[in-house]
């Protein structure tokens, strides 16, 4: 039996796959690593950690699922999107990687739009957002002469995951799109976009394709992981065009929800050419010469995460879940809008914060998770919505990420999506796509869609049911408001938070 394994570098944790030929995942192992938040708006990671917990994941994985490692053919990656890891001439790492939900950028962003005005949507094919890599060069640039000085190469996180397993430096396409320096329909680094701001234009690592193999493991590594040094390493994707692989999201017509740390909807797009005038993001996808559409939530998951480790740090989200079901629909007029680290879709924000709404005295525990469960949804549904007012039918809905794995989580997306709502074999979709990548690259599969074909499962459907439909909706014109009323409130409250 031949394998591969698949890594996604998430931002709560590195979750690694092994799968077998006939797609079945033999084994999954994960290793979490810390957020660092040193003031509001401010989220970064050290990318040892990242290279750590992925060598340490890889060992158990190994160890546990006792295969023959010459038979592990290939490995490949997904990643959280955005992050700047800065390299110096000698490839150390000069500080913190700044992640995609961190939102410092603002006033970077707006000298960007300065300077480009709407031409660089044209070269793009995004608006300029906190979230993006370049502000967050332009702020390095700014705030830190002293480290831009030394910046030889600029990586994205599991890109430098990758170099740091086979000593070869790349990006590639899906990633590189989310960084505003990248052409996305010529798929081109536009180094016109890095000379008007001084940025050296050999800082952009060379391009590959998401399939393309880079190299094989460095003998440090295998030594380390107990794989072989002959494993083939292919070069991944961007982990929501990993999630998109692995959810089988590769012709126009189904529709991707994914509940990691940030929330996303996600639609597989035919026309490169589609102007959606950057009120969603519009992205290169995994699949060569593909593209695709997304809205997203900041803080999804990590709304969840926040409000566990907040107030019931000694729970599993199990746990902390049991007995929502059971609390009724608008959570006895609790409303929560999740804007924890600011927003993107549909309103790119970065001083909105969040709102519990309707607070009682007789509202319990569930009560309030309940409702952080139907903020988030509900903030989903909103880029939902968008898509729909653009065209595009959004019927048939794959769930994925650690949201998915709750089935109560997954009928409140049917009722409030109004949408079919199917559940995978597996949610750790971008791994799932990852390991898909390696698959074709190793030439088991003529194209991804045979791969997807053979390896992707469906285990339960969930249906939009009428009554619960109707109550989300009226629920839902109350959530939209939330926003517009609360916004100046936040802007002034901006000035108090630490800095
Ligand atoms: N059993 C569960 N039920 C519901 N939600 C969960 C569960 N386990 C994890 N989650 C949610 O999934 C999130 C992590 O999802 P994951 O896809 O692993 O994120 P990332 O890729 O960002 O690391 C958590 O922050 C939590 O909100
Ligand atoms: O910023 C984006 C997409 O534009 C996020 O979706 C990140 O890619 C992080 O993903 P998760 O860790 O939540 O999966």
């Amino acid at each position: 039996m031949k394998y591969v394994i698949g890594i996604d570098i998430g931002t709560s944790a590195v979750k690694t796959i092994l799968v077998n030929e006939q797609g079945e995942v033999c084994g999954e192992v994960s290793k979490s690593y810390p957020l660092i938040q040193e003031k509001a708006g401010y989220n970064e990671q050290n990318p040892e950690d990242w290279v750590r917990q992925t060598i340490q994941a890889l060992a158990e994985l190994v160890s546990i699922c006792q295969v023959q490692v010459n038979n592990i053919e290939g490995i490949s990656y997904s990643g959280q999107m955005h992050g700047l890891v800065l390299l110096d001439q000698n490839q150390c790492v000069l500080r913190n990687a700044i992640l995609w939900n961190d939102t410092r950028t603002t006033s970077q962003c707006r000298n960007i739009e300065e300077v480009f005005g709407e031409q660089l949507l044209e070269i793009t094919k995004n608006r300029v957002l906190e979230g993006f890599t370049l502000p967050k060069i332009l702020w390095v640039k700014e705030h830190e002469p002293e480290i831009f000085e030394k910046a030889a190469l600029f990586l994205l996180p599991k890109d430098y995951v990758r170099f740091r397993m086979t000593g070869t430096i790349n990006s590639e396409f899906s990633d590189a799109a989310g960084t505003l320096l990248l052409h996305v329909t010529r798929k081109k680094w536009d180094y016109d976009i890095c000379k008007r701001f001084d940025i050296p234009t050999e800082i952009c690592p060379p391009l590959v394709e998401s399939h393309d193999c880079v190299g094989t493991l460095l003998p440090n590594i295998a030594e380390e992981t107990g794989l072989s040094k002959k494993t083939k390493v292919f070069a991944g994707g961007a982990d929501n065009a990993c999630g998109a692989i692995g959810a089988g999201i590769l012709s126009s017509g189904k529709t991707l929800c994914s509940i990691g740390t940030s929330g996303v909807i996600l639609s597989y797009e035919e026309d490169k050419e589609r102007d959606f005038k950057g009120k969603v993001h519009f992205f290169n996808h995994g699949k060569k010469d593909a593209f695709y559409t997304m809205g997203v939530t900041l803080a999804a998951g990590y709304s969840l995460n926040w409000f566990k480790e907040t107030f019931s740090q000694n729970e599993t989200f199990e746990q902390l879940l049991h007995g929502v079901e059971s609390v009724p629909i608008g959570s006895n007029g609790l409303l929560y809008t999740p804007y924890l680290v600011g927003e993107r879709t549909p309103h790119a924000d970065s001083l909105i914060r969040g709102s519990f709404i309707g607070m009682d005295g007789s509202h319990k525990k569930e009560n309030f998770v309940r409702a952080v469960m139907e903020g988030i949804t509900f903030s989903l549904h909103e880029s939902i919505k968008l898509f729909r007012k653009e065209g595009k039918t959004v019927d048939t809905i794959i769930s994925i990420g650690g949201g998915a794995k709750n089935e109560i989580w997954l009928q409140m997306q049917a009722d409030i999506f109004k949408a079919k709502v199917i559940k995978l074999e597996s949610e750790q979709g971008p791994a799932m796509g990852a390991a898909m990548l390696a698959t074709f690259g190793s030439g088991w599969f003529d194209s991804l869609e045979q791969c997807a074909e053979e390896f992707i499962r469906e285990t339960s459907t969930f249906y939009p049911k009428e009554s619960n439909v109707e109550r989300y909706e009226a629920l839902f014109n109350i959530y939209e408001e939330v926003y517009f009323k609360t916004k100046d409130l936040n802007a002034a409250l901006a000035a108090f938070r630490d800095r």
